[in-house]
């Protein structure tokens, strides 16, 4: 079975004009470009050639085919059986193509033959009829390559047909609007989990514009082979599950603050957020040690995310401008290797929010998702925690800890319930956090300020990563809030949520230390 890491679909359409360095005829442009991009790392080739006579099909893949030949990469022919026949060929079909039973006839048992799949429906198919070698699964985004594109899948629908392949041997590779900017996320985002705890991830990634249309496709290609042969850029954990005791998790928190508190890192957040709470998590930012910027522009983001430590979205007065912006920061902290913190306020209170919430996820990998219990039943899929406005309300979940570790396992990243007690999962492992106070419940934006604490805690970027982060940030703010409540002056909302600043300002290492009720559930 080939190497499907880089699957180049060709697109003549596409090609810049010969730059002046080229010298040879103009009609042998495109074999000049294909050879630099197998030179950059193409490890298969589709010839696909829309409205073109089949003469001149044949014609294009038998020159391709030589081209290929040099660089023993396999040649699949899009569409046209009888041409990968002619040429002996391997042969890639869509849905209302020849059916790929009729092309393994045809073709027969040792051409490899690849089907294009849309749906977990059309997956389980291919898998029944056992023909094919590979699946193309999309369109992953919209692209102006291919006509009709619906629907488009969007990273968390191609995780569904994953999820339908699971450990079968048929190989998979993503398609439609696959370029270095939509790789982070898409490679963080579509791992399925497998029943038998591992994941089901991609074979690889099919691109034709990103190389196409390139003036460089062998950077080109070199730049998208490293990235799907890269890891992903913030490991959610670095501990052995083992040697995670709920001392260890304080001792670990305890760190960072001090970091924070002695100035060895002075994180700069970029928050994007409701303006209910915009100048409260701007000071929480402030005195934690760490630096906030608030900014909603998407003209500024991509520059801002090569300054900042992290970025924080918040959905609580998301609008369509708001969003636009929080998926341009979202896609340019990805690239930067930026860990992003969601706090999805209210999205079960309507579908305008759900489909928001959805939108950014498919758009961005997040490192750290932090909602009350209805937001984050919301985003389970569960009703059993109802949602009124903002709030949460009722008993909360029967099982707590597991709902946050199958969202955290589902959506590969850190899932932080917020309430009287705190659930943290990374899907592996969940700790409880039982600090804080009821004065936290009769100050409106007390969740948004956990949500800052706990993406300046990610700022720091620590190796110990986003889960520890995410406890560290609801375990500074909880003992904080305590501390606060303390204070003889507080004595209604008002000069609590004054104190709660101060109390994070004056918060010291030792505090959390001795007043952390965290336990490992
Ligand atoms: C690798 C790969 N995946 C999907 C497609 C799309 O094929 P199809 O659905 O037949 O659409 P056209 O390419 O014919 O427009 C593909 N070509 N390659
Ligand atoms: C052939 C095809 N099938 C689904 S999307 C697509 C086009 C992908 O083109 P691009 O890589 O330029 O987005």
């Amino acid at each position: 079975m080939p190497n499907f890491s880089l699957y180049y679909v060709t697109g003549r359409s596409l090609l810049p004009p010969p730059p002046s360095s080229y010298t040879g005829p103009k009609e042998d442009y495109y074999l000049a470009h294909l050879e630099q991009a197998l030179k950059g790392g193409v490890t298969v080739v589709q010839v696909r050639e829309k409205d073109v006579d089949g003469a001149e099909f044949l014609e294009v893949a038998r020159r391709t085919k030589e081209v290929c030949d040099k660089y023993d990469v396999p040649l699949f022919i899009n569409d046209r059986v009888d041409v990968a026949l002619a040429l002996k060929c391997h042969c890639h079909v869509g849905q209302t193509d020849l059916p790929a039973r009729l092309v393994r006839q045809l073709l027969g048992p040792d051409a490899l033959i690849g089907v294009s799949v849309n749906t977990p429906e059309e997956m389980q198919v291919v898998m029944d009829e056992g023909v094919a070698d590979y699946v193309g699964v999309g369109p992953c985004f919209g692209t102006q390559t291919k006509k009709n594109l619906n629907p488009i899948l969007g990273p968390r629908g191609v995780r569904a047909v994953l999820e339908t392949l699971g450990e079968s041997e048929i190989k998979a590779v993503i398609i439609g609007g696959i370029t270095p900017s939509t790789i982070p996320n898409v490679l963080a985002q579509t791992p399925a989990p497998l029943p038998s705890g591992g994941y089901r991830a991609l074979d690889g990634l099919a691109v034709v514009s990103a190389i196409a249309a390139s003036t460089e496709p062998e950077t080109a290609a070199r730049e998208l082979r490293e990235m799907f042969d890269r890891k992903p850029a913030y490991p959610s954990r670095l501990l052995d599950p083992g040697e995670l005791s709920a001392d260890h998790v304080v001792e670990q928190a305890v760190e960072l603050l001090r970091i924070l508190k002695d100035g060895e890192k002075t994180p700069l957040v970029h928050h994007i957020t409701n303006f209910v709470v915009m100048n409260d998590t701007a000071n929480l930012t402030l005195a934690f040690g760490a630096s906030p910027i608030m900014s909603a522009s998407p003209d500024e983001a991509p520059h801002l995310s090569q300054l900042i430590s992290c970025l924080l979205l918040n959905l609580g007065t998301i609008t369509e401008a708001q969003l636009n912006a929080q998926k341009i920061a979202g896609a340019a902290a990805n690239k930067n290797r930026k860990p992003v913190v969601f706090d999805p306020v209210g999205v079960g209170a309507t579908e305008y929010r759900k489909k928001s919430a959805s939108d950014l996820l498919n758009t961005c990998h997040v490192s750290i998702i932090k909602g009350n219990a209805g937001e984050i039943g919301a985003l389970s899929g569960l009703s059993e925690v109802k949602a009124r406005g903002v709030d949460s309300v009722g008993k909360g979940f029967k099982d707590p800890a597991t709902v946050v570790k199958t969202l955290a396992a589902r959506e590969k990243l850190v899932v932080a319930m917020s309430g009287e007690t705190d659930y943290i999962s990374d899907g592996q492992v969940s700790f409880t956090i039982k600090n804080g106070t009821f004065w936290q419940e009769k100050i409106t934006g007390s969740g948004c300020m956990a949500s800052a604490a706990v993406a300046l805690f990610a700022g720091l970027q620590h190796e110990s990563g986003p889960f520890i982060a995410a406890i560290a940030g609801l375990l500074a703010i909880n003992v904080a809030a305590e501390i606060a409540a303390a204070r003889p002056e507080v004595n209604g909302p008002n000069t609590f949520r004054a104190a709660l600043i101060d109390a994070c300002y004056n918060l010291r290492p030792e505090d959390v230390r001795s007043r952390a009720k965290v336990q490992r559930v």
